[in-house]
């Protein structure tokens, strides 16, 4: 049988989400371990002022692709953008390139979405739902096409504790809401949003568990499969470890740890932290890909991509190494030395909240106001709040994932293959790919350059300094009050006095005595 490489050889790819986290790493990765795969086809939309050629200039420029370069400097004229909004009807794709696609793709990678827990639920149908049903429309009429891939989360069925690799019955039937979400205004739309969605926490995972069911419905012949990842975090391995580029789900967490400003965080200590590798999640798309293709299953095959039941690692072991990691490689321009717990108890993080979090920031803002510049602490704690408040229902529970597919793909696969897509977790070895990920944080997110370590170190003493400094006076400050107040405090501080007296006249004796 054809290795994944020879498949992709001379196949043309059509990929949406290209510009996103992981639709970058799929690229980067079909160019680079698949070179003589003959086009990839990216939808793409003007944005911020940039046109659709801008923006894939610059994503071609990106670091991420510096491998790839250095393989084939020519690598950019395999990607062709093609203009797209997703939302659209038709995804507002002229004729002429939907007439170039339909004659010309073998495979889809469907990854665009909108990944965002506060999204109004009728932008997130229009995105998550219309358009994946519109893409399998288009993908209907292509003759070519071999395989649709759709990227799915982990999260569809948050509703449920263990999560087979099974399409559940929709909450509701897709087509009937979306009719009727079609005639109602947006205040009617964000009233009603919560009784629809249930025992779901946000519209992000609702509507992805609607377009399993609509990929399921609507695919008619085509060869469908369905990747479920669960939290995607920086790469493991490829192009190089730790690479990431965005603040979603951990890293954003990660990030304000590190920075010293989050300090505290609602999550269970022992319960697992699925999160799962960008490169394992883009080898399983890419192999996936490849079996839907060369095998044709008869119905739609869902691969659950998770590490939990496999090598599983918990909330509590991910804190301790991020801050080991960020007292390590400590990012520049702490606000405090990092020194964040987490809890699962609401009054015990709500009391750090308040002393670790509102309390300094308090201070630093009146500090901005002395010093005549704008205060912004407590904005940038209201807005992390507001953050980690999203992400506490997944940093909270258990789930259980079967991940029985991800075993048989495993199977199907060459030797040479499991190495090039490799997406064997068993192998991750966590505290080595926490480390990478913080330095990937620090280096990829932030920008920050690794020789600046020794001023940064610098920076977190000079903050140890400022809180020894501050308890100090603190303690002192409120043991003038009590003596102030109170005969009892007086009579110890005048019994702890002479004693001390006592002490040093004792010490100062026996030297001369000895002398
Ligand atoms: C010591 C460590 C302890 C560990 C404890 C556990 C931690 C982890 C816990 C649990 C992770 C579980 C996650 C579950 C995942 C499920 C899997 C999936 O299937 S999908 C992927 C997930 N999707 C999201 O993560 C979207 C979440 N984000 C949003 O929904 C929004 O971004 C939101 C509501 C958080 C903020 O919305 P706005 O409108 O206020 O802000 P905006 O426009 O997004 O961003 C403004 C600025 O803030 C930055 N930002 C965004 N999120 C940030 C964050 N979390 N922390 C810091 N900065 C962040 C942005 O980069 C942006 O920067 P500029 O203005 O462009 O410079
Ligand atoms: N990140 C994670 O932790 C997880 C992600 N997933 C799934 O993986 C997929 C990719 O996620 P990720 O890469 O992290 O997400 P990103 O937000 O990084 O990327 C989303 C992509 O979708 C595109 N897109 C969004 N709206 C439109 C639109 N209206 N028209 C055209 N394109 C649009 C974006 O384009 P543009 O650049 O123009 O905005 C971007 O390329 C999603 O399906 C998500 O559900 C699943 C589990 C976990």
């Amino acid at each position: 049988m054809a290795s994944i490489a020879d498949y992709y050889a001379g196949k043309n790819v059509l990929i949406t989400g290209a510009t996103g986290f992981m639709g970058k790493v799929l690229v980067e990765k079909l160019l680079r371990s698949c070179p003589e795969v003959r086009a990839l086809y990216i939808l793409v939309r003007p944005k911020a002022g940039q046109s659709m050629q801008e923006r894939v200039s610059d994503m071609i420029k990106c670091k991420l692709f510096d491998r790839v370069r250095e393989d084939s400097p020519d690598f950019h004229q395999k990607i062709i953008p093609i203009s797209s909004e997703l939302i659209q009807p038709g995804l507002a794709i002229s004729p002429g390139d939907q007439e170039r696609l339909t004659s010309c793709v073998h495979i889809i990678f469907h990854c665009a979405a909108t990944i965002r827990f506060d999204e109004p639920l009728k932008h997130a149908l229009q995105l998550n739902v219309i358009a994946t049903q519109q893409l399998l429309s288009l993908a209907q009429k292509m003759p070519h096409l071999q395989a649709f891939i759709h990227i799915s989360t982990a999260y569809a069925n948050c509703n449920r504790r263990h999560i087979d690799e099974v399409i559940y019955p929709p909450p509701v039937e897709p087509r009937k809401l979306i009719d009727s979400l079609e005639w109602m205004d947006d205040s009617i739309v964000r009233e009603i949003t919560p009784r629809l969605i249930g025992d779901r926490p946000n519209t992000y995972t609702y509507t992805k568990a609607l377009a399993e069911c609509v990929v399921q419905k609507e695919s008619g012949k085509l060869s469908i499969g369905i990747i479920r990842p669960s939290i995607v975090g920086a790469s493991w391995k490829e192009p190089f470890p730790g690479w990431i580029d965005n603040f979603n789900g951990p890293s954003g967490v990660f990030i304000a740890a590190g920075k010293g400003i989050l300090r505290t965080m609602r999550a269970n200590n022992d319960a697992v932290a699925d999160l799962i590798p960008v490169d394992v999640v883009i080898n399983l798309t890419l192999a996936a890909g490849w079996y839907t293709a060369v095998h044709r299953p008869k119905a739609a095959l869902v691969y659950n991509c998770t590490t939990g039941g496999i090598n599983p690692f918990h909330w509590g072991e991910i804190e301790h190494h991020v801050m080991s990691s960020f007292k390590r490689n400590p990012l520049e321009q702490a606000f405090r030395r990092p020194n964040a717990n987490i809890t699962s108890n609401y009054l015990i993080n709500q009391y750090w909240i308040l002393v670790s979090h509102r309390f300094p920031a308090l201070i630093y803002d009146l500090y901005l106001r002395l010093s005549g510049q704008k205060p912004q602490m407590m904005q940038i704690f209201n807005r992390l709040h507001k953050a980690i408040g999203l992400l506490e229902y997944f940093s909270s529970r258990d789930w259980e994932w079967n991940s029985e597919n991800m075993t048989m793909l495993m199977g199907h696969l060459s030797p040479e293959d499991r190495k090039t897509f490799n997406f064997d977790v068993r192998q991750l070895c966590w505290p080595e790919y926490i480390e990478n990920y913080c330095i990937g944080t620090k280096k990829y997110v932030l920008n920050e350059d690794m020789s600046d370590i020794p001023a940064a170190r610098q920076h977190l003493r000079k903050l140890r300094n400022i809180r020894y400094t501050f308890n100090t006076l603190s303690l002192v400050f409120i043991w003038r009050v009590f003596i102030a107040r109170s005969q009892m405090a007086r009579n110890i501080w005048y019994f702890v006095v002479s004693l001390c007296f006592k002490f040093l006249s004792f010490v100062r004796a026996s030297s001369t005595l000895a002398n």
